[in-house]
């Protein structure tokens, strides 16, 4: 389990301040997976950098399984440090070593004896499909299985978190499943608490429990997959679920949004609402996904002049949807 309190970073530029995190608080159990997204300048690789003590924090806290990390120094840090495995977009692996023994630097670095060493690295080469690989050379290799020797080696120390910087970034979207369906697999083990930096959504829809959205060094929403797509109203689920910022609604019509999920996403909500008002209601834009084993339907409607909006919003509610009028909720925001 990863703890972070009131995290704060604060770079000085001549006489400005930025304030790179200004409060950021999270937790991530064991066994799960945690995305942040956020646009360029957010604050994200602050947030890894600080995280990972490679800077360090203006104030808060970083915990792990209890251990305050801000709070260690030197050998102490250095050893608290081994609690987090880190991935980056690229492996940077040595061309010099072989694969085996890029695997097990982290190891040799901690004077793991050469016999330990090695049958670590197999395991570890096994779990990540590249048991074969052990002896050649990184040039040798493909994007995608630098990033699975990259995720052996975050492993060698048997971290109890695992942060990845955006992993899947530099890869093609065939080999992006692939690396995702890795990280699904790797979390079971040993409790690791994964959490991954990305502004790939896709990459969140497919892999993480819970979701935060990073803008201007704060989290400013926050939660479940499922719960945070849910809100019609909320950026992450803009985000997830993809609507066009804005359609033109037809012939002086008003323009709804509709969210329905589960069982109720397969209902034919325009065809009955269409009916109960006694007007023909269109379809301007619409996403359907399929996350964490549940069916999220967002509908963007044009409801036609000479209905009333909030009519057909009440029909769309009694039919267990989420409705409100478009311009309630894509009014004056720059949406994630
Ligand atoms: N060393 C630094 N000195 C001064 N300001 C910094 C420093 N590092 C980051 N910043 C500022 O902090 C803010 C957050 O930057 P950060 O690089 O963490 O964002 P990001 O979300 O990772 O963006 P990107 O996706 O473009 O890398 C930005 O305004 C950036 O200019």
């Amino acid at each position: 389990m990863i703890t972070v309190t009131d995290l704060t970073k604060v770079y000085h530029q001549g006489r400005r301040e930025v304030r790179a995190l200004d409060g950021v608080s999270l937790t991530v159990p064991e066994g799960s997976i945690h995305g942040i997204i956020g646009h360029s300048g957010a604050g994200k690789s602050t947030l890894v950098r600080c995280l990972t003590l490679l800077d360090r924090p203006t104030s808060g806290r970083v915990e792990i399984n209890g251990v305050d990390l801000t709070a260690a120094r030197d050998a102490a840090l250095r050893t608290a440090r081994r609690r987090i495995g880190l991935v980056f977009q690229q492996a940077n692996l040595f061309d010099s070593r072989t694969i085996a023994d890029n695997v097990g630097y982290p190891l040799e670095l901690i004077g793991v004896d050469k016999a330990t060493r090695a049958a670590k690295v197999a395991e570890l080469l096994g779990l990540v499909g590249l048991a074969d690989a052990g002896q050649a050379y990184p040039a040798q290799l493909s994007g995608g299985m630098r990033q699975r020797v990259g995720i052996a080696r975050a492993l060698a120390t048997d971290p109890d978190v695992l942060l990845f910087d955006e992993p899947t970034s530099a890869l093609d979207p065939k080999t992006t499943d692939e690396i995702l369906d890795l990280i699904m697999q790797v979390r079971g083990r040993g409790g690791l608490a994964v959490l991954v930096i990305t502004h790939e959504m896709h990459v969140v829809k497919r892999i993480c429990d819970s979701v935060s959205l990073l803008d201007g060094g704060r989290i400013v929403e926050s939660g479940a997959l499922t719960d945070v797509v849910s809100r019609l109203d909320g950026r992450l689920s803009q985000a997830l679920l993809g609507i066009p910022p804005y359609a033109q609604p037809v012939d002086g019509g008003t323009l709804v949004d509709v969210l329905s999920n589960g069982e109720k996403a397969a209902l034919p909500v325009v065809a009955h609402t269409s009916a109960a008002v006694g007007g023909e209601i269109s379809i301007l834009a619409g996403s359907v996904e399929h996350l964490a084993g549940t069916t999220f339907s967002h509908l963007r409607l044009s409801v036609p002049a000479g209905v009333d909006p909030q009519r057909a919003i009440e029909v769309l509610r009694g039919l267990g949807a989420d409705a409100r009028l478009t311009s309630d909720i894509t009014s004056g925001e720059d949406r994630a």
